[in-house]
């Protein structure tokens, strides 16, 4: 075994000892493959349930590649292949019989980009619980919408005007109306993929604020191109670099002394 991975797999393994909280999901050996291009080398982690895990690193690393394996969107591309292991409660997500509609309901996901769809704001958050047949009278479903947007810090906002459209509302608000359409289906896991990019630094608060409170509630992965922004919101922090895990350990520890001179440089600006 050359000194890198053995080192990688010292650092894995010790980071797991003290993940702060019970293993919601766990990677083994995730492999990732676009065609030819091997885009993720055997990646292993676990992620704390309830908890906020940061995954970092410079552009092309492979951070969102590895999200996507969580709720197997990748599924949808068709020159990928994924091998390795990865378990939500202990269950295999990529066993041949689980239901992939199911499974992103139990994973949400927010992306870069606000998504809301051409609908009104109260059927934006409707629309997930109706096809999944969460409500059984209009009240119930009343108070699901209700629920999430409340959740999601936007019900103040928007309560006055639900059958508004989504997609008249700002940045910062659509966004948080797409936290509130993942929220919706009563997810446990909630995939962010650099949730406030497109944001001013006012909405970006906002939702820096919210990925805390939701975190009481939910088990949350983000991936940041901002290190404040990794080092404000989660309790761990993985950073990848050219396709591996060099690195995860308590956020606080990652930021102030990282055990990996990669780690090292790239938070000190070296590269990225
Ligand atoms: N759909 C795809 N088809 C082919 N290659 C892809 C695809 N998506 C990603 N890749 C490649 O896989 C590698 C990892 O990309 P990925 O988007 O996961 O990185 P990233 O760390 O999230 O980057 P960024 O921070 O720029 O979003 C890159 O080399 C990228 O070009």
């Amino acid at each position: 075994m050359d000194a890198n991975v053995n080192a990688q797999t010292q650092t894995q393994g010790a980071a797991s000892a003290d993940l702060g909280g019970d293993p919601k999901i766990v990677a083994r050996n995730v492999n990732v493959y676009y065609g030819e291009k091997h885009a993720l080398k055997d990646v292993s982690i676990d992620m704390a349930e309830r908890s906020v895990t940061a995954f970092i690193g410079p552009s092309g690393c492979g951070k969102s590649t590895f999200l996507r394996c969580i709720n197997r969107m990748n599924d949808t591309i068709s020159i990928c292949r994924v091998t390795g292991k990865i378990t939500i409660d202990d269950y295999d997500i990529y066993d041949p019989s689980l239901d992939v509609v199911q499974l992103r309901a139990r994973v949400g996901m927010v992306f870069q980009k606000p998504n809301p769809f051409p609908k009104s704001i109260y059927e934006n958050v409707a629309y997930g619980p109706r096809i999944h047949g969460l409500a059984r009278s209009k009240a119930e479903m009343d108070e699901i919408v209700e629920d999430s947007l409340r959740k999601a810090s936007l019900w103040n906002e928007v309560k006055d005007r639900l059958n508004d459209g989504g997609t008249g509302l700002s940045g910062g608000q659509q966004q948080r109306l797409c936290i509130a359409r993942a929220i919706a289906v009563s997810p446990e896991v909630i995939l962010m993929d650099e949730p406030c990019s497109a944001l001013d630094p006012i909405a970006t608060a906002k939702i820096e604020e919210l990925i805390d409170e939701l975190r009481q509630n939910f088990t949350i992965v983000i991936v940041t191109h901002s290190m404040q922004q990794a080092a404000r919101v989660s309790q761990r922090t993985a950073f990848f670099h050219l396709g591996v895990i060099v690195e995860t350990g308590p956020t606080e520890q990652i930021f102030t002394s990282p055990n990996d001179r990669r780690t090292q440089d790239y938070i000190t600006g070296r590269f990225g």
